[in-house]
């Protein structure tokens, strides 16, 4: 008999329970206990949906982060945290901040977030010094474990394993994170012997460092940690996801756990590898189904290769999605406006549990059990291949005619940068923003109502028109210097574009967590892209007319709509890519005719887009770069293209950076006080760099000495002509009591700087 399990269920909810709980929390309009109510109500949920496989994933679900969960989990929140403070809100100072007050609290930073491998999805960064010393507080999971339990399931606890988790931390004090693995195995082994003592037989321990290029080093310490917790009483069914093995397949396979997961799907062309060097006492779970895209598996292709395997792993197969489901959209069900050709071509998590049962039935009864399904899937995947709505032949014939030309700027940056200074005359050390200014209730419930129908195009304009006022009225009396609209009108950088462009569609509910109670809707593109017409023009030209300063143009580029959409999977993603470049190139282009001086074209998702793989870079980048440049290049030296990064460890890759040539990039910076910048001096990088000095995802208001002392950190790595000021991001998620003191004093430390540093 093949069993299934899942890796972890999207915690989220189906009507986003868990944001809105959150939300009222830190208000202060709820209370811990309605809080937790609400966790254990959607974790109860969750694995009553997931009660027909034969393990529920328990230790998935998270208030923020898992990472910092686990962080919890060890006794490792950064030091800063108020130790006299309950678990709650040590728990939320280190993921949010917290503001300082002029009475008992002081000023808390919150943790630095980055991105999960390759998706959309943020982790809090676990902190070490040579010092640290772990401590096990497995409470909580070992209450939801009950909880589990209780509720008749089979709990199979997921844990983020102990090598990956000192991999994915940060040393602050340049020490060898790995020298603390003595000190971290001994509490995984307390929290393995406490899990076993309530019962649970299986963890899923995830190490999905194991699709990377580790050292040596690394590696061995693969074989110290596992050798370690073999001594536990517990199966541990080692998990890896997101890529293939490669040169540790060896290894994932001989380390001394109980079972192996991989992802059969990135790593489908391992598997036969992985079966002959499989220890045979071990189980091999094949994560079969896609967690990272919303496309139905072809259950039939999925059949031919499962039952080979079958015959020679017997009881020893199971079957998973390929990773946690986290990443996806929780029910198809709950989409009453998909087109329904594309609707009949999808899968979001509760479908795709629905399809592994399908395979586990088909492999335990044989096909004919499933006979219907199985005609019914093989007609969805065929209808899907033949659908004209798929292809457009001229989309084709356009990107095969595209020419180098096209990705060149006319002159060099040297050139172009005194032509638009000439033109815009701005200051030493200009201020911007990122585009975003905080999306208030006040806008979301117009663009609300204009989606029910509820208020008419005349209506919506003006109260969006109005928004573009406010902002721009603020900006002129904050005094910055180049202005944006605020992006008032979109309810996200990507789906925004999305709805505008052909061969993209949308759900109503498809939320996927990015961070903490922040979620996305991200499109999907089925089919060949073009641009009916133009997406900003209008609003920017509004907002321009409003003032004499100049109003950058603010779009999103091809690389992060590509990396931050599901995409189909029926040609290359490079492909796909460059469709979109030729789609936001014309937007560039009316943009420029319509008088717009700057235009921003934000790539905040370019770095994230790196495959797991560093012998995988090159050809990303060189594709991706291609398709900034076809998007950008098509205006004239006097037009000032920006870019926008929010993650910037660009040491690695800074020659693509200094390839896509904006005469700005503006990037995420504060929170590692200017040290990203060194890349920067040390490639002698020529153009201009707005190094963030807001961190615009904690609550507290920075001081103007703070920016002040950030920019001089900056201006000892980067010339100070190169430098501009800005925040990190942009600012939709906070208000307008935080934005308006941050800026103020950021304009005032540009100000101060040009005093003293141009004097
Ligand atoms: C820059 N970032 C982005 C990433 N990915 C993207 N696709 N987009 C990004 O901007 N990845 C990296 C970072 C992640 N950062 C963020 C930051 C903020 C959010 C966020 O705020 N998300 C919103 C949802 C945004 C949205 O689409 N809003 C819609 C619908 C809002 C809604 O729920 N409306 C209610 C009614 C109004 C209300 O009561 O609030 C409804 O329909 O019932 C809109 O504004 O129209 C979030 O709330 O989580 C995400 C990633
Ligand atoms: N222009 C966008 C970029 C976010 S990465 C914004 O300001 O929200
Ligand atoms: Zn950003």
């Amino acid at each position: 008999m093949v069993s299934t399990h899942n890796l972890g269920f999207p915690r989220i909810g189906r009507q986003r329970e868990l944001k809105f709980a959150l939300e009222q929390f830190w208000r202060g309009e709820t209370n811990a206990e309605t809080l937790q109510e609400t966790g254990k109500s959607l974790r109860l949920h969750h694995w009553a949906v997931q009660a027909e496989l034969d393990w529920q994933p328990v230790g998935d679900f998270s208030f923020y982060d898992h990472v910092l969960d686990t962080s919890q989990l060890l006794g490792n929140l950064p030091a800063r945290v108020d130790k006299n403070a309950d678990t709650l809100s040590q728990y939320f100072q280190a993921s949010r901040g917290q503001a300082g007050t002029n009475c008992c609290n002081h000023q808390i930073a919150a943790a630095e977030m980055t991105k999960w491998f390759d998706t959309n999805y943020h982790y809090l960064v676990p902190e070490f010094t040579a010092q640290t010393d772990f401590t096990a507080h497995p409470e909580r999971l070992l209450k939801q474990v009950k909880e589990a339990q209780s509720a008749g399931h089979q709990a199979k606890a997921v844990l983020l394993g102990p090598v990956s988790y000192l991999w994915l931390g940060k040393s602050k004090d340049e020490s060898n994170k790995l020298a603390l693995l003595e000190k971290i195995l001994p509490i995984y082994a307390e929290i393995l012997g406490q899990l076993a003592a309530n019962g649970v037989e299986w963890v899923q321990i995830d190490e999905p460092i194991l699709v990377t290029e580790l050292s040596l080093e690394w590696q061995q310490a693969f074989q110290t940690a596992y050798f370690s917790l073999a001594k536990s009483p517990i199966k541990l069914l080692l998990t890896t996801y997101f890529g293939q093995l490669q040169q540790n397949l060896q290894l994932a396979c001989e380390l001394p756990t109980a079972g192996l997961h991989i992802d059969a799907i990135n790593a489908a062309n391992e598997i036969t590898q992985v079966v002959d060097w499989l220890p045979s006492h071990k189980v091999l779970s094949l994560g079969i189904i896609n967690g990272r895209n919303i496309w139905k598996t072809d259950l039939n292709q999925a059949l031919d290769l499962l039952e080979p395997l079958h015959k020679r792993l017997v009881d020893r197969l199971w079957l998973a999605p390929s990773c946690s489901l986290l990443h996806v959209p929780i029910d198809l069900a709950s989409e009453q406006n998909l087109d329904t050709e594309v609707r009949d071509w999808l899968a979001f998590a509760v479908q795709k549990l629905d399809e592994l049962q399908l395979l586990a039935k088909a492999l335990n009864s044989g096909r004919e059990s499933v006979a219907e399904q199985l005609a019914e899937n093989r007609q969805a995947i065929q209808r899907r291949q033949r659908s004209i709505r798929v292809h457009n032949p001229a989309v084709k014939q356009r990107c095969e005619a595209i020419q180098p030309e096209q990705a060149l700027r006319q002159s060099d940056y040297a050139q172009r940068a005194k032509i638009q200074q000439a033109d815009l005359q701005l200051p030493a050390f200009p201020t911007t923003t990122i585009g975003s200014f905080p999306q208030t209730n006040l806008i979301r419930q117009a663009r609300k109502q204009y989606r029910l129908g509820l208020i008419g195009d005349a209506d919506y304009k003006q109260q969006m028109q109005a928004e573009i006022r406010y902002a721009i009225d603020k900006q002129l009396d904050l005094d910055l210097d180049v202005l944006v609209h605020g992006e008032a009108e979109r309810n996200d950088m990507v789906e925004y574009f999305g709805q505008q462009l052909q061969g993209f569609a949308f759900t109503d509910n498809g939320w996927v967590q990015s961070y903490g109670s922040r979620c996305v809707k991200p499109p999907i593109i089925f089919g060949d892209v073009s641009r009916p017409g133009p997406m900003t023009i209008e609003w920017i030209r509004y907002a321009q007319s409003l003032t004499d300063k100049p109003v950058k143009g603010m779009l999103t580029g091809p690389v992060t709509i590509l990396n931050w959409s599901f995409v189909r999977d029926d040609q290359p993603r490079s492909e796909t890519c460059k469709q979109i470049s030729l789609a936001i190139r014309d937007e560039v282009i009316d943009l420029e005719n319509s008088g717009v001086k700057i235009i921003q074209i934000d790539e905040a998702a370019l770095r994230e887009g790196l495959p797991l793989r560093q012998s995988q870079w090159q050809e990303y980048l060189d594709w991706a770069v291609e398709s900034f440049k076809i998007t950008a290049n098509g205006v004239t030296d006097k037009t000032q293209i920006h870019t926008h990064m929010c993650y910037s460890e660009f040491n690695d890759i800074i020659e693509a950076i200094a390839a896509m040539d904006a005469d700005v990039i503006t990037i995420e910076t504060s929170r590692s006080q200017m040290e990203l910048l060194d890349v920067f001096r040390d490639f002698d990088y020529p153009n201009a760099i707005g190094p963030g000095v807001y961190d615009i995802h904690s609550p507290n208001i920075p001081p103007e000495q703070w920016m002040v002392d950030l920019l001089k950190l900056a201006a000892k790595r980067i010339d100070k002509q190169q430098l501009w000021v800005n925040p990190d991001c942009g600012l939709k998620t906070r208000r307008w009591e935080e934005v308006e003191p941050a800026l103020k004093a950021m304009v005032s430390a540009a100000k101060l700087l040009r005093d003293q540093l141009t004097a």
